[in-house]
């Protein structure tokens, strides 16, 4: 499938080094707020919606993870970023892996949240049956219970009704192909390949993508640093966000902050 022009957001100086972040199944660029303006201090930050979420276009499936990575290249390549520091979560984690993986001369630092090189198939791909039969909307209290842990999620009742309306509004068919990208991940061989200095980052309590598979990540990328955030569930960046945004910064800072 070709690459589709996804719909994205600057932040930051346009000289800066380019950091891209990526989002995870269900969210939009919007789940980045919390860390854009620390970031946009020091980079030229670029937050965009993978494609059948947000404001990108939502082709007929089925997607491929290779798509996603597809889509990111056209996307630096549009910003004229010959090489940019990349982070993503869950799903754009996985985009980010196999970016590095096959395009190594395009990444300077990598961030891996919350993510998998070998997620379990089945749930995903029944997950896009529901989607495509009923919808994104039944599906959201359940996504967003993994997403927080359920003491932060109590205390914050406005966020738990804009992730789910968030998940809601993303494209059925769209989300359901991206469901079956990530059922069909399989990184295991690609990490051997990464050579960019990589932090890898799970959340303790995380019940989608729990802390062995990030740890299966870290152990194959050679020189790779994991960090464990507690509490937090499958978007740590959300739920403590100076921690999350704390360790990016001292990971891609380590680079002199060049690309
Ligand atoms: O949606 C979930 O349950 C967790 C998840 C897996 C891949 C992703 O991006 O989110």
């Amino acid at each position: 499938m070709s690459a589709v022009e996804v719909s994205y957001t600057e932040d930051g100086a346009a000289d800066a080094p380019v950091v891209v972040l990526s989002n995870s199944l269900g969210a939009t660029r919007g789940m980045w707020d919390p860390q854009v303006p620390a970031l946009a201090e020091r980079y030229r930050v670029v937050t965009y919606d993978t494609r059948g979420h947000g404001e990108s276009p939502a082709p007929a499936g089925p997607y491929t993870v290779d798509d996603l990575v597809d889509d990111l290249l056209a996307l630096l390549d549009r910003l004229g970023a010959r090489r940019a520091h990349v982070v993503g979560l869950s799903l754009g984690g996985m985009t980010a892996m196999r970016l590095a993986a096959r395009e190594p001369s395009r990444v300077g630092r990598l961030a891996l949240l919350a993510t998998s090189a070998a997620p379990d198939p089945q749930g995903f791909l029944d997950r896009a049956v529901q989607a495509r039969a009923g919808g994104t909307a039944p599906l959201a209290p359940a996504i967003v219970g993994r997403w927080l842990t359920p003491g932060y999620a109590a205390q914050h009742p406005q966020l738990v009704a804009r992730l789910e309306a968030m998940i809601a509004a993303a494209d059925d068919e769209g989300y359901a192909s991206c469901c079956e990208a990530v059922g069909h991940f399989d990184a295991r061989d690609d990490l051997a390949r990464i050579t960019a200095p990589t932090l890898v980052v799970s959340g303790a309590d995380d019940p989608a993508l729990p802390p062995p598979h990030q740890q299966a990540i870290a152990g194959g990328i050679a020189g790779a640093r994991l960090v464990t955030i507690s509490p937090g569930a499958h978007l740590p960046n959300l739920e403590q966000p100076l921690e999350v945004t704390g360790e990016l910064l001292a990971h891609l800072d380590a680079a002199g902050s060049s690309a």
